[in-house]
């Protein structure tokens, strides 16, 4: 038995959810580009629940469910002002508050295929609650309710400010939100695939996955984008700080990618957002320095920008705290986990791999005293 170290290239499921094949992302079929240019992420979040896109009168009940299953119990928000440490991270608290929710659904146990449909509606509704009222509460600000005849992006942001967000950030919100919904057989996809493979229940699936997506070398690098952005903080810093990061064997964070290899499909589309929002709010300089950052390791490493690169600046030109990046991709993601989820229970068995043993050969025990 021979290890790929970190799974590489090894073909752990089949999936009729999304492809990604000669660095060409598809949903069930669709095109990212495509679909980042037309669907809505509620039409995205129907398409992988039930690999087809709806119809209007489908596509209208999924958003009333949304927005009828926002509300959190009252105890997932007062737990946010019970942390004993100040500088609690978001996903963190994220991580925490949907192992908490499952404490507060009747149906978190019943494995029937209705009720965990039932749970990933739940699940998607309730998570962009979470994620903002957090962002309130830490802040000493009350939560806002959801409105109801609010779309899901728009409502997120709404919630997260206080103040109905304008189109342009709405749509580059929606977008941001499709571009990062799934993608094939990821760390924290691949986690919640193993945890309920043990048929165990949606709510650990979704725990797992979010302290998988925590990690910088996945979702967690859009934060540490933005950290490094502010580091460099002019455009004439690039240069020197990048050369110096790629002499000293360090890792840029927002490149480089397991699967792509001629780059990944969503950052042209999350560079155009950036250019188009910088400049909107006469913050050039963010998605200039991107650039050069690009130009500078695409030269040096050939290393194409992933899905993290970019978003950090879109996410950051629409206000939003640079800790709360990495729960809005879980905000996202949250409907490819629950998508895998059930296409996992359709058609289980246990995931357990083998382990290549490179350990001593057999041994004597020894008794303490003699050792
Ligand atoms: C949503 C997402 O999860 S997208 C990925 C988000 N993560 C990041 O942006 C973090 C930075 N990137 C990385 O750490 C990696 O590219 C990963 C984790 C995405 C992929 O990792 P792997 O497939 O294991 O590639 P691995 O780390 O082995 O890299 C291969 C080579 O490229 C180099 N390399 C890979 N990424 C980078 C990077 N971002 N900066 C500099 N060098 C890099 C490695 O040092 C290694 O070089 P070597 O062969 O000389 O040792
Ligand atoms: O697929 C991966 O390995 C990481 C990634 O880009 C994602 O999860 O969107």
């Amino acid at each position: 038995m021979t290890a790929s170290k970190g799974l590489e290239g090894i073909v752990a499921t089949q999936s009729a959810i999304s492809s990604i094949i000669d660095d060409t992302l598809t949903y069930v079929g669709y095109g990212i580009d495509d679909l980042a240019e037309n669907a809505s992420f509620e039409e995205v979040v129907y398409l992988l629940w039930h690999q087809r896109l709806p119809k209007e009168d489908e596509l209208a009940e999924l958003k009333q469910q949304l927005a009828d299953n926002m509300s959190i119990p009252q105890a997932v928000l007062d737990h946010f002002k019970t942390y004993p440490i100040g500088d609690v991270h978001p996903m963190a608290a994220l991580r925490t508050a949907i192992s908490l929710l499952g404490l507060y659904d009747e149906k978190a146990e019943d494995m029937s295929e209705e009720a965990n449909f039932e749970k990933a509606i739940k699940l998607q509704a309730k998570i962009a609650t979470i994620v903002t009222a957090f962002s309130r509460i830490r802040k000493g600000q009350d939560p806002v309710a959801p409105k109801t005849e609010l779309g899901y992006a728009a409502n997120f942001l709404y919630m997260l400010n206080g103040e109905e967000p304008e189109a342009i950030a709405v749509e580059a919100f929606d977008k941001a939100l499709v571009l990062h919904a799934d993608h094939e057989l990821n760390a924290s996809t691949f986690t919640a695939r193993v945890c309920v493979a043990t048929l165990s229940d949606m709510y650990s699936g979704v725990t797992s996955a979010i302290g998988a997506l925590k990690g910088p070398l996945h979702g967690g690098a859009n934060e540490q984008v933005m950290k490094m952005l502010m580091e460099i903080g002019s455009e004439e810093n690039v240069e020197s700080y990048i050369r110096q990061k790629l002499d000293n064997k360090e890792k840029i964070m927002g490149f480089g990618h397991r699967v792509y290899r001629n780059g990944d499909p969503r950052a042209k589309h999350l560079r155009a957002m950036s250019k188009k929002l910088t400049e909107l709010r006469g913050e050039e300089k963010w998605y200039n320095m991107s650039e050069k950052i690009e130009s500078i390791v695409t030269g040096e490493k050939n290393l194409p920008p992933n899905v993290d690169f970019y978003s950090a600046s879109v996410y950051h030109s629409l206000g939003i705290d640079h800790d709360l990046f990495t729960p809005i991709f879980a905000v996202s993601r949250i409907s490819g986990w629950t998508a895998h989820i059930l296409e996992q229970y359709s058609n289980n068995r246990l995931i357990r791999p083998r382990a290549e043993y490179i350990g001593p050969d057999m041994q004597k025990y020894v008794p303490i005293n003699e050792r």
